[in-house]
């Protein structure tokens, strides 16, 4: 498995938490801008929408208060509608305030009876709603294209329809009967005008729009989004992020406010202004996106600055580390770091540093004395080794003479019997007794005895092969067993070797020694070695019957 540095793990882990921490700051702060840009745009446009809308209501206010004093001046009062000053007053009032398109009196039938330029008259504008609503009080319409004055005025420069909104009032008598209606149609520019004017002045936030909507919610002004449906004015659609005054859909910020309408004629309009929610929240997005940017710098430079304090705190622990496993792998001379600033590491290296020397100390003594034990294993095992060969020789040899002995020739004897029995290769039995034993200790002691024994030893060694067994076989009596006999007479000739050997050798303090000597031959019909031990000793028995210093044989 892949094994990061402690470095990387101190650089990867600061670093990282920098980034996520100054990222989350970065959201939240995001989170927080973009929420207040939102209030503070929809505020804006909420302030904008509230003066456009009272600029407007006031002006409506105006025409329709001028209409409404005009129908009670004294001259229509007295009820003669035919009057020429009417029409004079009438065209003061068109003349000074260029909006108006047209002005006129109606009578109680809806005639016309006197025009601003003599525009209808005499034409009954009784199906009218500004004329039958005028009949009942002071009345401000909807806007609505130019129905009998169409064909009558020139058409607007950018050759969209001719559109007024109408006021009316009515003409009473002296007695309070209504005798006529005194109606206007202003010009709908001259509405939409006062609203540019007032969203669009200087200092307005970028591509915000103004908009006219009517009491369902459809658009009035401007002329290219007539008739759509704005979806969640105040009191018609509500959305779940609106707020008081101003509203969130379609991808706009909007704010909407209800014109102070100058009469009860059901007029509702609403002022609505609205501006891209992109374009509202550019702002708090840029901050985001600095914030974001100022995050991603914030983590190199923590990273960074991560990396040279790892770097500080990791390169004790690596030269530690390096140390441990040059002290693992025997190396001479092991360098351990200097001093460290950090109370906890420098305390580190000083304990493994110690206990490194301690572990070491330990393993020189354990090895001087491991070499120790060694020597003196080595010393008891060769004094051991001896004092087996020792034992064993004990076990198997005379201690007189130094040829084998009893146990070792009965167990000789069994095994040359056994390879007999197998193979058939016949062997022989010497039995070697010294002549006058007795006469030789009674005489020179029984030191000189045992002298003559190992002397006696070593000529019947000597004169035998290496093939050969020699055994003391007890007190002055030698056994020789000669193993696989080439001919038949070969016995009695090694054993009159042997006893010429002797005969013509001196024994210090003795001078002449002679031996006896019988000689026996296996046989396979021996059921064991008892029976060429008789055999053999028969036959030395014979030899000290004839005379000794001699040999027999069985035949
Ligand atoms: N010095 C010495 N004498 C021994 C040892 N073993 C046996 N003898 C002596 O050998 C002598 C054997 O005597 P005998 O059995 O009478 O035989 P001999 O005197 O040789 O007479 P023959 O065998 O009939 O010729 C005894 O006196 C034993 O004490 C020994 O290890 N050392």
């Amino acid at each position: 498995m892949f094994k990061a540095s402690l470095r990387s793990h101190l650089t990867l882990w600061f670093a990282g938490l920098s980034l996520l921490t100054l990222l989350s700051v970065g959201f939240y702060v995001g989170h927080i801008a973009t929420g207040q840009m939102k209030q503070a745009s929809g505020n804006a446009l909420l302030s904008t929408a509230k003066s456009a809308a009272e600029l407007l209501g006031a002006q409506l206010r105006e025409r329709q208060l001028e209409v409404s004093l005009l129908s009670r001046a004294p001259l229509l009062k007295r009820g003669n509608l035919d009057d020429p000053d009417i029409l004079t007053s009438m065209e003061l009032r068109t003349q000074s305030r260029a909006e108006y398109a047209w002005m006129g009196v109606a009578d109680a039938d809806g005639r016309v009876r006197q025009a601003v330029n003599g525009l209808l008259v005499n034409q009954s504008v009784k199906e009218r709603p500004w004329f039958q609503a005028g009949l009942r009080g002071d009345y401000t319409g909807d806007p609505h294209e130019a129905v009998l004055l169409a064909k009558l005025l020139p058409g607007s420069a950018s050759g969209e329809p001719l559109r007024f909104i109408d006021f009316a009032a009515p003409i009473r008598n002296a007695q309070g009967q209504v005798v006529g209606v005194l109606g206007a149609h202003a010009h709908w520019s001259w509405v939409t005008k006062i609203v540019d004017a007032a969203v669009l002045q200087k200092g307005t936030a970028p591509e915000v729009e103004a908009l006219i909507v009517d009491h369902d919610g459809k658009v009035l002004y401007p002329e290219q989004l007539a008739g759509e449906q704005l979806p969640n004015l105040p009191g018609t659609l509500k959305t779940p992020d609106t707020a008081p005054g101003w509203s969130v859909g379609n991808g706009y910020l909007t704010s909407a406010v209800a014109v102070p309408t100058p009469s009860s004629a059901g007029l509702t309009w609403y002022i609505a202004v609205r501006q891209p929610l992109d374009i509202a929240l550019h702002p708090a997005r840029v901050l985001f996106y600095k914030l974001l940017a100022l995050g991603f710098i914030a983590a190199i430079i923590f990273g960074l600055v991560a990396y040279y304090l790892a770097l500080h705190l990791s390169r004790p622990i690596e030269q530690l580390a390096r140390a441990a496993k040059q002290v693992q792998d025997h190396q001479p001379d092991v360098a351990f770091p200097l001093q460290h600033s950090v109370r906890e590491i420098a305390q580190l290296v000083q304990s493994i540093q110690g206990m490194t020397q301690s572990l070491l100390g330990k393993e020189r003594e354990l090895q001087e004395a491991n070499t120790s034990l060694e020597a003196t294993v080595a010393q008891r095992t060769v004094a051991l080794t001896q004092a087996n060969a020792n034992l064993l020789k004990l076990a198997t040899h005379d201690a007189l003479t130094g040829v084998f002995n009893r146990r070792r020739f009965d167990e000789k004897l069994a095994e040359c019997s056994l390879l007999f029995q197998r193979t058939g290769r016949t062997f022989a039995l010497l039995f070697i007794d010294v002549d006058y034993f007795k006469r030789i200790n009674d005489t020179h002691g029984h030191a000189i005895g045992d002298e003559v024994l190992e002397q006696l030893a070593k000529l019947i060694q000597r004169n035998t092969r290496a093939t050969d067994f020699v055994a003391r076989y007890g007190g002055e009596e030698f056994a020789v067993l000669l193993p696989e006999i080439e001919e038949p007479e070969s016995p009695e000739v090694v054993a009159e070797k042997i006893r010429v050997a002797i005969a013509e050798a001196h024994f210090a303090s003795v001078g002449q020694v002679t031996v006896s000597i019988g000689v026996g031959l296996a046989e396979l019909s021996d059921s064991n070695a008892s029976a060429l031990i008789r055999r053999a000793d028969q036959q030395l028995y014979q030899a000290k019957g004839a005379g000794r210093n001699r040999v027999c044989c069985t035949a």
